[in-house]
């Protein structure tokens, strides 16, 4: 009964939010909200009417791109929604709708943020290049009412010239992905606390494809008592098995109709545990990373393998056999000019 009473309010908030939103639609320069609005969406309960049946308005979220004009949004919320966040790096594909529609489902209010943060990038990377494009993101997720509100800062909005502090998360760039991108994982550390601050959202949402990450925050939210809920979600993937992601629109014709090779070198690996397992036993990291090497070995355009993985699905450290508490396979590779990640999460045993 609570959380009907609590849906209700909910989506009469996120329509009265949403009808301010055909306001500032598409305008990113503060101040983009009408204060009275908002104050409706905050109304006590008792004077909320029947909930609107969803919408047209669905596909008009607020966006703000400055910290101020987010948080006096995000104050005249019910005391009582639960704030859903998907933090993003935009150029937005199913892999992200998939979480934004978790979040839809699971939460009152929903948050995304687009957000491409420098400081995880190192200076040979793709800072530059990284694919921006806020108006197609803004439509994709408005044409499923899939968010209500939008942050999206510049750059100087969230570090200023004198940004001195920085969160380091100590070992991570000892564990494989730390290796191969090493400073990634406190450049990860310090926007996600910045972020978390801003939005402050009851739980967040991570994708299980970029696993080590998803690790990461679960550790930041423990180590700093944030008071937020980490949901990891699985990997979207293509029919093929590619797992989406933003920087797949990097590669040519060939070196797409070559990248699936990533997973199924994976799922090798998943049918190598699955066989030891039928027959009693635990795998060992070797015979997972040779059955998912022969199929990397056999695609030409891989051109290097950053990693191999076999790791402790809490940790992400190495482990040499797997046992009954599963573990996550991962892999980064070089095909022709792109890097691809991705992992398996091979679950625990029932003995
Ligand atoms: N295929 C996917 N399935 C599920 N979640 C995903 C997928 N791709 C990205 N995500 C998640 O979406 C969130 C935002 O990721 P991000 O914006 O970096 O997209 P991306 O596709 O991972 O981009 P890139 O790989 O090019 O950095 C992260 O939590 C990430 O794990
Ligand atoms: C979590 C994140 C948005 C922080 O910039 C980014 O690393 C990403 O998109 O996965
Ligand atoms: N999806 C992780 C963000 C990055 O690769 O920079």
């Amino acid at each position: 009964m609570v959380s009907i009473v609590l849906r209700t309010l909910s989506n009469q908030s996120r329509c009265s939010l949403l009808r301010r939103g055909e306001v500032c639609r598409r305008r990113v320069t503060a101040p983009l909200v009408s204060p009275s609005l908002l104050h409706a969406a905050a109304a006590p309960r008792a004077t909320m009417s029947t909930p609107a049946t969803p919408t047209a308005d669905h596909s008009e979220p607020g966006v703000f791109s400055t910290i101020a004009d987010f948080r006096r949004a995000r104050r005249s919320l019910p005391h009582d929604a639960s704030v859903g966040f998907v933090p993003t790096m935009g150029a937005l594909h199913e892999g992200h709708l998939d979480l934004f529609r978790r979040a839809r489902r699971e939460c009152d209010i929903v948050v995304g943020s687009v957000f491409v943060n420098p400081a995880q990038f190192a200076p040979h990377e793709d800072l530059d290049r990284y694919p921006r494009q806020l108006e197609q993101d803004l439509e994709l997720l408005g044409g499923e009412g899939l968010v209500d509100l939008v942050f999206a800062p510049t750059r100087e909005e969230m570090y200023s010239p004198d940004h001195r502090i920085y969160v380091d998360p100590l070992g991570f760039d000892d564990l494989p992905e730390g290796v191969a991108r090493p400073g990634f994982f406190r450049g990860v550390a310090t926007v996600v606390t910045k972020l978390l601050n801003v939005v402050q959202p009851d739980l967040a949402f991570f994708g299980q494809k970029d696993a080590l990450q998803c690790v990461l925050v679960k550790r930041l939210v423990e180590d700093l008592n944030m008071p937020v809920t980490v949901v990891v979600s699985e990997t979207t993937r293509e029919a093929d098995g590619l797992a989406m992601s933003s920087r797949n629109a990097y590669m040519s014709a060939e070196e797409r109709a070559a990248a699936p090779a990533v997973y199924l070198s994976l799922r090798a690996a998943a049918d190598a545990r699955q066989r030891e397992a039928d027959a009693g036993r635990n795998a060992s990291r070797e015979e997972l990373v040779a059955a998912a090497e022969e199929v990397i070995s056999a695609q030409p355009l891989i051109t290097s393998v950053d990693y191999l993985s076999v790791g402790s699905p809490a940790t992400m450290e190495e482990l040499e056999e797997i046992g009954q508490a599963g573990a996550v396979v991962s892999v980064a590779v070089r095909l022709g000019s792109v890097r691809l990640i991705d992992n398996v999460v091979l679950p625990p045993l029932a003995r």
